[in-house]
């Protein structure tokens, strides 16, 4: 099976070198300065898990169909990935993007086609570090995909195989759209709660409310993942409830690092979409309204230097 992987970045970079260095074949499909630099010193990967450093195979252009392509840009970088990925792309070919959020279903599957585009979500906190390794934060590292319709079930099938020489136990999900359900609504809670009140959890169980709002943002978008047909399930909505509420967590969601470095984030694409669709569905969403409006200013600063 050959894998492309559009990114070496924390979770393309992470994953791909777990499968190469399993032996997989994998090539990233990058552009030419992290080309250049993956030449020079190799992918290299700190983590609790287990330390990596290796060669790795990279283009800076696709030019022939593969058997699975990985997406794992920035969903703002969405459509020059698309136009990077296509000539990978082809008639028994499995796109599964890994990125947060959903939105981007609707570009993907416009352009090849609902039956290409399967479903995926990792839980990885990793960051890309300024010397190009990239640093993974704890032990966890679940990568979950699986078939939106049953004419890809196969072919998720026939892959998981090859992506279980990574050593990360990937899960292959009967239910891969409740699944992304339930990992929009905890990143939308945990991106809108960390990057509003600028903190990690366990700060922000110190302030007088801050339990009470991490529970209402949790409350906002399991409603809104109701509405949609999706509510979470018990199990899922208490771990959810249990990240976002833990004293003394120094967790964050890569959302508040990217903010903080000065870097573009992804509200748009995630906050935004959730309460575009909280909107649609009449679903009351204060915070996320709060959240998403800090966003967009925090961006305006951004821009104007
Ligand atoms: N980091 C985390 O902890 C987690 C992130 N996610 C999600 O995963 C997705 C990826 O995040 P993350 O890995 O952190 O992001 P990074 O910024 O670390 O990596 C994204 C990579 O995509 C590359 N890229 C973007 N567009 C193109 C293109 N057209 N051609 C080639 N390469 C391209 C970038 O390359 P270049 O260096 O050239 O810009 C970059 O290295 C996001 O949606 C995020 O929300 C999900 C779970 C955890
Ligand atoms: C919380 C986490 C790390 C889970 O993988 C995530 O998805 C993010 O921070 O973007």
């Amino acid at each position: 099976m050959r894998i492309l992987i559009l990114g070496a970045g924390a979770i393309g970079g992470y994953f791909g070198a777990r499968l190469a260095a399993g032996g997989a074949d994998v090539t990233f499909l990058v552009r030419p300065a992290r080309a250049e630099r993956l030449a020079k010193d190799g992918l290299r990967v700190v983590s609790p898990v287990g330390d990596l450093a290796l060669p790795v195979a990279t283009v800076t252009k696709a030019t022939d169909p593969f058997d699975a392509v990985l997406l794992s840009c920035k969903a703002y970088d969405l459509e020059s990935a698309i136009d990077a990925v296509a000539p990978a792309v082809g008639p028994a070919t499995l796109v599964i993007p890994l990125l947060n959020g959903l939105r981007h279903y609707g570009e993907l599957d416009a352009r090849f086609g609902a039956e290409r585009v399967a479903g995926g979500l990792v839980q990885m906190p990793g960051a890309l570090r300024p010397d190009g390794s990239i640093l993974h934060f704890s032990t966890l590292q679940r990568f979950i995909f699986g078939p939106r319709s049953t004419s890809q079930t196969a072919a998720c099938q026939a892959l998981l195989p090859t992506l279980q020489r990574g050593g990360f136990d990937p899960i292959l999900s009967e239910d891969i759209t409740q699944a992304m359900w339930a990992k929009f609504t905890f990143i939308a809670a945990f991106a809108g709660l960390t990057c509003l009140m600028r903190a990690p959890v366990g700060a922000i169980m110190t302030a007088d409310d801050g339990q009470a709002i991490a529970e209402g943002f949790v409350t906002e978008c399991a409603a809104v993942a109701s509405a949609a047909g999706y509510a979470p399930s018990e199990a899922s909505l208490s771990e959810t409830r249990a990240t976002l509420t833990a004293k003394g967590s120094t967790g964050t969601a890569s959302m508040l690092r990217d903010l903080e470095s000065g870097a573009r984030t992804e509200h748009e694409h995630i906050l935004g979409d959730m309460l575009a669709r909280a909107k649609a569905a009449g679903v009351p969403a204060p915070l996320l309204t709060v959240a998403l409006a800090h966003m967009q200013a925090s961006e305006a600063r951004r821009l104007a230097g």
